[in-house]
């Protein structure tokens, strides 16, 4: 067994698809450390959704044995880390397991908005960063050019940067050969009281709950009592081990190990990211830094599209929750869409993710409000509110106060598309706070912009107004006093809870009136007029009307054919699942989200 000195911790840090699973893949493929019949592309990626939309959600941990060219053998773990700007949290607990980072861009993309946010959660770690250019092997590397844009942002030398193909495997044993020469082995004291640092948790079926570990001093032994110093969790460690990346038991980690232990809990919230590990009896008195509370950002109402789901949508959210302590939810009723849940999430891609779980692996089909964002307001009697539902924003007259949170967001764009971008975060009530050249023709753009004007569809119109190239990095800066009202919208004169949202008073006219419009064209004619209005309070400052019609599908069968008419019958209701009786009218999934379309 090496020892101490022997040891290097290391992630894998880029952007969206610049290849780090690719890396990691080459790397155990390298050090024989999976076997070749069972290695299949991207292995660290192991849930299904990830294989599909090719992005890492949760991190995990590999443990290789390396014999280097001094001939000595190191013991590496590889700690993969989301890509995601939602799990940053994640991402920093992950890097904290570290003492390095390889640092991977696309020489033919270059620097993006991730690289230099991950770079700076990988300085702020204290980690020693080794930069790689990958994508070698494609026509389009551009690895001077991107040599270039690194340097700038590390300092390093240009001509000292690895330049690799994980595809090919080219380069990538001076890699590890880097990696162990500059990568300092783990410091912490084998004789301290032990400490370990749970870098990510998640929630096995059989097994409760895995937390995935990094020892930071002192020996974990399987058997020993211990107890999470935040969430003060207490339990007896079923079974240690490290991944390879199948879990291996073994009878004890040392420190600066990184691998698993299983106590038999069953509840992620029990031993959360971040929580630091010691014993129950004589164990450390002082955590590990860094430790946070994540909180939800995004939410939206989730309802079930038949009522009867309920129960089931309900089992789903309290399964889910079990395996992402990130995930809130509580019960809500509507009066268009009647019993559902307001759920809450790290970010948009959270709130996907987890909308597509239901569906998909808990075969559900829901209906989906708005994302919004939590307000907090300030009553005129004094009182304070959180606002998580536009629906429930009380009347206007009795508010003193509304504050949206803020986020400060960088984006990197090449030159060309500065105007647009300009002009995007302008619309969406943006301040500019600095811009910079990276390269000549790379620019990075800051903006203060509300989370509220995020959540709908910025990241959409950033990408197509600059064909994909611009990328966009944020973080939650906090909250500001705006000028929001509420915005109701009637059909037939009933006002729709479940379409309500929050808006900045200079814009309520303008997206009312096209929001009115998108739903007229999303509402079906049905027996008679629907008048569509979008209200402030009792002032109405829009209105369309949907034009009485009955589509009588069974009209071209004449007589006799009861068996083609019931098929004709039985695709219309196939239709209609996704419908919603809202009062007296028919309303489609889409027109719940019509707002996202306004402003196209
Ligand atoms: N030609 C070429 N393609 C590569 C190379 N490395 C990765 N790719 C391809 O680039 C795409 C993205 O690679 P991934 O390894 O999934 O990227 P990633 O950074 O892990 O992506 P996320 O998990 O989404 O952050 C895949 O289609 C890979 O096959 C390389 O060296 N050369």
């Amino acid at each position: 067994m090496p020892d101490q000195s022997h040891i290097r911790n290391f992630s894998i840090i880029a952007h969206i698809d610049h290849g780090k699973s690719t890396l990691a893949d080459r790397i155990l493929e390298m050090t024989k450390t999976v076997d070749q019949r069972e290695m299949r592309e991207q292995l660290l990626d192991s849930m299904d959704l990830e294989r599909e939309r090719g992005i890492t959600i949760k991190s995990q941990a590999v443990r290789v044995y390396y014999t280097a060219k001094d001939g000595e053998t190191y013991q590496l773990h590889l700690i993969d880390t989301p890509g995601h700007v939602d799990f940053t949290y994640e991402v920093s607990r992950s890097l904290a397991a570290c003492e390095g980072a390889l640092l991977v861009v696309d020489a033919s993309q270059g620097v993006e908005a991730q690289t230099v946010a991950n770079t700076y959660l990988a300085v702020d770690a204290g980690l020693e960063l080794i930069p790689v250019l990958n994508k070698l092997d494609l026509p389009g590397a551009e690895p001077e050019r991107v040599a270039g844009e690194v340097s700038e942002l590390l300092g390093e030398d240009p001509d000292s940067i690895l330049k690799i193909s994980g595809k090919t495997g080219a380069g990538v044993d001076e890699v590890l050969e880097q990696l162990i020469a500059q990568v300092p082995p783990p410091a912490g004291d084998p004789d301290a009281p032990p400490r370990a640092m749970i870098f990510d948790s998640e929630f096995d079926q059989y097994r409760g709950v895995v937390a995935y570990i990094r020892v930071v001093d002192g020996t974990f032994k399987k058997g020993d009592a211990i107890r999470a110093m935040q969430a003060g969790t207490e339990a007896d460690i079923d079974d240690i081990g490290f991944f390879t990346p199948a879990m291996t038991p073994v009878k004890e980690l040392r420190v600066g190990e990184v691998g698993y232990l299983i106590t038999g809990i069953k509840d992620v919230t029990l031993l959360r990211v971040g929580d630091t590990l010691t014993l129950k009896h004589h164990g450390a008195t002082e955590p590990l830094p860094g430790y946070k509370d994540v909180k939800p950002m995004v939410f939206c109402g989730i309802f079930p599209v038949e009522g009867a789901d309920y129960p089931d949508l309900r089992d789903a959210l309290e399964k889910l929750t079990l395996n992402d302590a990130a995930l809130a939810w509580e019960p809500e009723t509507s009066d268009a869409l009647g019993f559902g849940f307001r759920c809450g999430f790290l970010g948009l891609l959270h709130m996907d993710i987890v909308r597509e779980r239901l569906e998909r692996e808990y075969d559900l089909n829901l209906l989906a409000t708005l994302p919004s964002v939590s307000f907090e307001v300030t009553l005129t009697n004094g009182e304070e509110l959180v606002v998580h539902a536009p629906s429930h924003m009380p009347e206007p007259g009795v508010i003193s106060e509304i504050r949206e949170p803020m986020i400060k967001a960088s984006i990197l764009t090449p030159k060309e598309y500065v105007g647009t971008i300009m002009e995007l975060c302008q619309s969406k009530r943006g301040t500019s706070t600095g811009m910079s050249y990276l390269s000549e023709n790379r620019v990075q753009l800051q903006y203060d912009l509300p989370l509220a004007e995020i959540v709908l569809d910025f990241f959409d119109q950033l990408k197509s107004r600059t064909r994909g190239y611009a990328s966009l990095d944020y973080e939650i800066s906090g909250v500001q006093p705006s000028n929001l009202v509420k915005l109701d919208v009637l059909l037939a004169g009933d006002s729709v809870d479940a379409l309500s949202m929050i808006v900045h008073k200079d814009k309520a006219y303008e997206i009312g009136r096209q929001l009115t419009e998108k739903l007229r064209e999303k509402i079906p004619r049905q027996q008679y007029d629907v008048p569509i209005q979008a209200a402030i309070g009792s002032h109405i400052v829009a209105r369309e009307t949907v034009k009485a019609f009955r589509k009588d599908v069974t009209a071209k069968c004449y007589g006799g054919d009861i068996s083609r008419k019931r098929k004709l019958l039985e695709k219309q209701k196939e239709g209609k699942k996704r419908m919603k009786q809202v009062g007296r009218v028919e309303v489609p999934q889409e027109a719940f989200l019509a707002v996202l379309e306004v402003g196209d």
